[in-house]
């Protein structure tokens, strides 16, 4: 079955961003995609859809999908678009890899509170790394409608050979190589996106979701700092970019999730028997405990961890956020 992989880019992982992004790489070339459910290697293989996570478009005839993983080992980079959570056991049950890995959840690993990028490295020690985060709803980048991402690699000649591969009119990857900052923006806006739903859930109105995203982006670009991030990397796509994006639509798991939460639902409930991920739940209580490993204030964040373990009721805390002693606003 490896046949075929010369010249393909793999997909490991076929959910809603998954399926998208072999839609990406299939219009430049062959596209192999991993599903763990075998009814998702069904239905992409037989009718060109994956009716359970990006149900309604019609995939690219290059898009061919496969239950073994073995079968992507072969092909010249790895797009990595398992949840963040079921990262490092997916790369572990694979041969050692040397061809890139291009990392795409937007997490922290909930046992050890690292990167996407470390658990890569630990686990692929011989695969350059490169990120590929932004503002991208999965189903309008599977539309070919316009888009624009970051993509940090290390390596420039890894990263250009990327650029080539992955870019199309509609999709327009932009290089970096601060690939920490780049991690957290996707990782921290998921978060944020929650505490903007809360805040729509709750009615409270255009301006306080307004504040909400600006005082969210100081807690972004203070932990971000803070871990290495580049201030740049953390007001562009990845970071800034996506926040706006995420924060401003129930098309977003994290927004609906927050909205739901505001609107008086539990977390246990809003979760419970979810098929798709909304990343920011398993996030916000290990970025809670890594900002303060690092001394970084970030009560927005608190806020969301309060809400998700039930600790504290949605209006409970937006009194809390609300009652903070006044500040300088760069402080
Ligand atoms: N959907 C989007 O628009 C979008 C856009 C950019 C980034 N992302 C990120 O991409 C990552 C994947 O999200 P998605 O939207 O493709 O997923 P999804 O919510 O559509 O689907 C859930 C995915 O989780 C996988 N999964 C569940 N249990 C698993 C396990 N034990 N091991 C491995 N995989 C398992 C399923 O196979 C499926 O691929 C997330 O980190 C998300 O933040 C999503
Ligand atoms: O649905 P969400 O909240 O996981 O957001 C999807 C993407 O990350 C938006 O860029």
């Amino acid at each position: 079955m490896t046949a075929g992989t010369q010249g393909a880019i793999g997909i490991i992982g076929g959910g809603a961003w998954g399926t998208a992004l072999a839609q990406v790489a299939a219009a430049g070339g062959p596209a192999l995609l991993w599903a763990r459910e075998p009814d998702v290697v069904t239905s992409i293989n037989s009718r060109h859809e994956n009716s359970l996570f990006l149900p309604r478009v019609a995939l690219d005839r290059q898009v061919r999908a496969t239950a073994d993983l073995g079968d992507l080992v072969e092909c010249d980079a790895l797009l990595v678009v398992t949840p963040a959570q079921h990262m490092r056991a997916v790369l572990a049950g694979m041969p050692r890899l040397a061809c890139p890995l291009i990392l795409c959840a937007k997490g922290m690993e909930e046992a050890t509170r690292k990167l996407m990028h470390d658990v890569a490295r630990e686990e692929q020690p011989d695969a350059p790394i490169a990120v590929l985060s932004g503002p991208t709803f999965a189903h309008e980048v599977a539309a070919r409608q316009p888009a624009a991402v970051t993509l940090a690699v290390e390596d420039a000649e890894v990263g250009e050979r990327l650029l080539a591969r992955l870019a199309r009119p509609w999709f327009r990857p932009y290089l970096s190589d601060d690939v920490i900052g780049a991690e957290i923006g996707g990782a921290v806006k998921n978060v944020l996106a929650i505490a903007c739903g809360v805040v729509d859930g709750r009615g409270l109105g255009l301006n306080a979701r307004a504040a909400l995203i600006s005082r969210g982006f100081a807690e972004m670009t203070r932990f971000g700092l803070a871990r290495g991030a580049r201030a740049e990397t953390l007001a562009g796509l990845s970071g800034l970019g996506d926040l706006v994006l995420t924060c401003s639509s129930t098309n977003s798991r994290n927004f609906s999730l927050g909205k739901g939460l505001g609107e008086g639902g539990s977390a246990a409930d809003l979760l419970a028997d979810r098929r798709t991920v909304a990343e920011g739940a398993f996030t916000a209580p290990v970025l809670h405990r890594a900002a303060a490993e690092v001394g970084i204030d970030m009560p927005i964040v608190a806020a969301v961890c309060a809400l998700l373990t039930g600790e504290a009721s949605a209006a409970a805390v937006v009194e809390q956020l609300l009652a903070r002693p006044l500040r300088a606003e760069g402080g």
